[in-house]
């Protein structure tokens, strides 16, 4: 079974993804509330898609055993979805370009770090949700609206995503 290294969360390496959602991936920042507060700008493009709106809801995440069989994909065609974790602990993101469904030579592994978020852009391939060591909660910002929004695919054969 191929194996999958994550690589560390960039902005650059995640743009052909979506964005990523930290303070320092902040194009923008400036002193509001007085200089008491910092805002880190317009983080992301949310995209609700056709008839759609945007909700915020929050996913409490069972921990990913290690190394894991990846078997499938899912991608939004219609909206944007964002991941920002709530808890100390590190995740997994597996994505692959928009468009055709992905090989398992076409998949890519980021390792982020607690106060790192991401959001898939629209048609983004990603797997699901993987958190890591405990429960973890993360808020998600996704679309609610009409028509079919989750695609997935068979990843065939599986590739087995491991940090080392
Ligand atoms: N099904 C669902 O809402 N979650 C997935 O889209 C996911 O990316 O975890
Ligand atoms: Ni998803």
């Amino acid at each position: 079974m191929k194996k999958l290294l994550p690589e560390a969360l960039t902005v650059s390496a995640f743009a052909p993804y979506g964005e990523v959602i930290s303070v320092d991936a902040a194009k923008r920042h400036f002193s509001i509330n007085g200089g008491n507060t910092e805002r880190y700008h317009d983080l992301a493009e949310l995209v609700p898609g056709p008839d759609g709106k945007m909700i915020v809801s929050i996913f409490r995440g069972q921990p990913r055993p290690l190394p894991f069989a990846i078997e499938m994909m899912e991608r939004h065609p219609l909206a944007s979805q964002a991941f920002v974790p709530l808890a100390a602990q590190p995740y997994l993101v597996v994505v692959a370009r928009p468009g055709p469904a992905p090989g398992p030579d076409d998949l890519r592994a980021f390792l982020a770090q607690p106060g790192e978020g991401v959001n898939y852009a629209p048609g983004t391939w990603h797997h699901p949700l993987l958190a890591l060591n405990e429960i973890c909660d993360f808020l998600v910002v996704d679309r609610s609206g009409p028509g079919h929004n989750c695609d997935e695919t068979p990843i065939a054969p599986p590739v087995l995503l491991a940090l080392a």
